[in-house]
């Protein structure tokens, strides 16, 4: 790993509660699918194109994935990822510690809004409207969450509620929910709830946490503006692939319809590149965010996505400017 990339990580791992720390870092189960995240990229090489010239573009298809309770990483909490971002998308969770139109006043680019749909609408269609209120450019909405994970970290800790004097501020004042901790999982969210957000908003409606082709086809059907491949980094259900090796599949189906993008165990450029090759739009980033969050505010953000932007460049540059299905190959491939 880069090592300006370890070292934050090492001070966010010095600096946080152990407690906050391994909820940021722990995965659901046995941690199978948080391990093979990572473990997939290590297993694929990449044959660059050479003797390409010309100008190599610079576009930085990076996204800031969606993670709940920045304050816990900070003080400065979500407005520290938001400054930071500096026109990197920022998808806002809808468990963030500061409301969503704070998020939005901090930033200086594109802030989307990510939803858990609740099971009643009209709270939902609320949630839409301060999204949309604050300014978001878009609502992702997550689908892999019929119900919270089981994070064996959190539940050998004890760790169940935010300290107080944080709250998901976002659920404040809302009619029908209980308090701002109060963000619900609903096993009733369907293809039709994506149809109703969609009557509720002229907002672009993506889908996170997709893994099936068969879920991309019905999103596409459905009129998302995007996908993102995800198995919410290994927190939902530890029996799913590396949503890297999910990718691939997701994007014939996708067909180039729409916008794929990837997450889960980008932690390099060489990883971004990966990503790109197999078919994805751009990459999300979650908890390299977190630890440069904890180590140092908004510079250490900044930090991760300088390191992540230069690493990207470089590679890119390698590889002659292209990345395509045909430059992936297995380590220990043998023609
Ligand atoms: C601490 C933490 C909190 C998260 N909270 C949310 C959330 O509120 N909503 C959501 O859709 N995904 C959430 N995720 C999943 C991320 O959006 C993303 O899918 C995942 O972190 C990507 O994997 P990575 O951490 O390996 O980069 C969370 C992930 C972590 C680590
Ligand atoms: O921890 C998570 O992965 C997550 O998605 C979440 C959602 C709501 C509240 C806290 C965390």
């Amino acid at each position: 790993m880069n090592p300006a990339l370890a070292e934050l990580h090492d001070k966010a791992r010095a600096v946080l509660d152990p407690v906050h720390y391994d909820f940021f870092a722990g995965g659901v189960g046995d941690e199978v699918v948080l391990a093979e995240n990572e473990a997939a990229f290590r297993s694929l090489a990449l044959l660059p194109r050479v003797l390409r010239g010309g100008k190599i573009g610079t576009d930085f298809p990076v996204l800031i994935s969606p993670t709940a309770f920045h304050k816990l990483a900070h003080p400065d909490g979500e407005l520290a990822t938001a400054r930071a971002a500096d026109g990197t998308v920022v998808v806002s969770s809808m468990a963030s510690t500061v409301p969503i139109a704070d998020v939005v006043a901090a930033a200086t680019g594109p802030v989307w809004f990510q939803l858990y749909v609740q099971p009643d609408m009209a709270v939902t269609e609320e949630l839409v409207r301060r999204a949309e209120r604050a300014g978001c450019a878009a609502l992702v909405v997550t689908a892999d969450s019929p119900v919270f994970g089981r994070h064996r970290r959190d539940i050998e800790h004890g760790f169940h509620d935010l300290p107080a004097g944080l709250a998901a501020e976002n659920m404040r004042d809302l009619a029908g929910v209980a308090g701002p901790r109060d963000i619900a999982m609903s096993a009733d969210v369907s293809w039709e709830h994506i149809g109703r957000l969609r009557g509720m908003t002229s907002l672009p409606v993506w889908v996170k946490g997709v893994l099936h082709p068969a879920d991309a086809v019905l999103a596409v059907e459905h009129g998302v503006a995007g996908i993102v491949v995800s198995n919410h980094g290994g927190r939902q259900l530890d029996l799913v692939p590396a949503s890297l090796d999910a990718l691939p599949a997701v994007a014939d189906a996708v067909a180039g319809r729409v916008p794929v993008v990837l997450d889960g165990g980008v932690r390099s450029g060489g990883d971004i590149a990966i990503a790109l090759a197999l078919g994805a739009t751009a990459v999300g980033i979650g908890r390299p965010v977190l630890w440069g969050l904890a180590a140092d505010g908004e510079a250490g953000v900044r930090r991760v996505l300088d390191v992540l932007r230069d690493e990207f460049l470089h590679v890119l540059t390698m590889c002659g400017g292209v990345l395509s299905r045909d430059m992936v190959v297995h380590r220990g491939f043998r023609c």
